[in-house]
């Protein structure tokens, strides 16, 4: 006989709710059909079961809205395959990626990398269905966004998830340093990027100085992804000590590293219905609030390991990902 119990911390499935409203014609708490209003390939449904709270106002885009006043540095070039890159020796794109295509049969990713991957772009000559085209074609996963008990809006996914899978990208308007800096307690929606390592990103935090493909960038200006006005599902992504979700920097449609996609990924399998959250990586007394006092915020992601604070020294790590199917 086995017996099935709930590890402390471990979140509870929704799959009561989900089940009550399998029966019912009309999804319970169900506030809207599609928050980005035919923009991505599937509805994503805005669900509240907790209380009345609408979900919030805000541009729903897919793609990143770069600033005016900088010039992305555009692709020199692509790969010349036919075959779907699957000869890595000879193509351009996987030499770029160390000799690999970073992506397995399935679409999975294989490794999270500490530099941004590179996808095959708009000059490359093989077929939008080559292996090494994966987060550029978007959301393959029925997501929703819920309301939560304590962490306001999350997103899950109603269908069940392999490791390695992509699940969206992190858009918004890019800001320079100087303007995300502008905007000091309007910062919950903040992606640092660009001098950040993939594994070493921070939200509304310090940017880590670092080499990306091996190229010091250390005194180019940082750009940071605010998803404030301008976001997609993305910008409901909760935190997690636990995160089962790990970002990766992806280039394909130009060359500008300190502008790379934030791409999410699953880090392990993750069953339908369970939030879906990545790790902040707030480096602790790097934010300040609008009265200029060190940003200090509770977290309540409920994981095991939580160390209830969403800031931490920035020396403790990120989670590796699980080994893809
Ligand atoms: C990018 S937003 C995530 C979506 C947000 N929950 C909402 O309703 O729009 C980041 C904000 O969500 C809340 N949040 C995210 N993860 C949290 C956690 N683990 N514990 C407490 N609050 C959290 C915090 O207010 C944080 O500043």
């Amino acid at each position: 006989m086995f017996e099935l119990r709930r590890i402390p911390g471990q979140p509870e499935l929704a799959l009561r709710e989900v089940q009550k409203s399998k029966n019912s014609k009309v999804r319970e708490g169900l506030y809207v059909d599609d928050i980005s209003q035919g923009q991505e390939k599937m509805p994503i449904c805005a669900v509240n079961t907790i209380d009345s709270e609408k979900p919030p106002q805000f541009m729903y885009i897919t793609k990143m809205k770069y600033p005016s006043s900088h010039n992305l540095i555009p692709l020199e070039g692509g790969c010349g395959c036919t075959n779907r890159c699957s000869d890595s020796e000879k193509c351009l794109c996987a030499v770029k990626n160390g000799g690999e295509i970073p992506f397995n049969r399935n679409g999975a990713i294989v490794e999270a990398k500490d530099h941004a991957i590179y996808e095959c772009g708009p000059l490359c000559k093989c077929p939008p269905s080559c292996h090494n085209r994966v987060s550029q074609h978007g959301i393959k996963y029925q997501l929703e966004i819920f309301k939560t008990k304590s962490r306001g809006w999350g997103v899950r996914s109603l269908n069940s998830i392999p490791s390695g899978s992509f699940i969206c990208e992190y858009t918004g308007e890019v800001l320079s340093e100087k303007e995300a800096d502008q905007r000091t307690g309007n910062d919950e929606y903040l992606f640092d990027l660009g001098r950040s390592k993939s594994s070493n990103q921070t939200m509304g935090g310090d940017l880590q100085s670092t080499s990306i493909s091996g190229e010091n960038v250390e005194d180019e200006e940082g750009f940071t992804i605010d998803a404030l006005e301008y976001g997609s599902v993305s910008r409901f992504i909760n935190h997690s000590c636990s995160p089962n979700l790990v970002a990766q920097n992806v280039l394909y449609d130009h060359d500008d590293k300190r502008m790379p996609h934030i791409m999410l990924f699953a880090g392990e399998n993750i069953p339908p219905l369970q939030e879906l959250t990545y790790d902040y990586n707030y480096v602790l007394g790097t934010v300040q609030d609008s009265a200029g006092n060190i940003k200090i915020k509770e977290c309540y992601c409920g994981s095991i390991e939580c160390t209830g604070r969403m800031y931490r020294h920035s020396n403790q790590g990120m989670q590796k990902l699980q080994e893809p199917p």
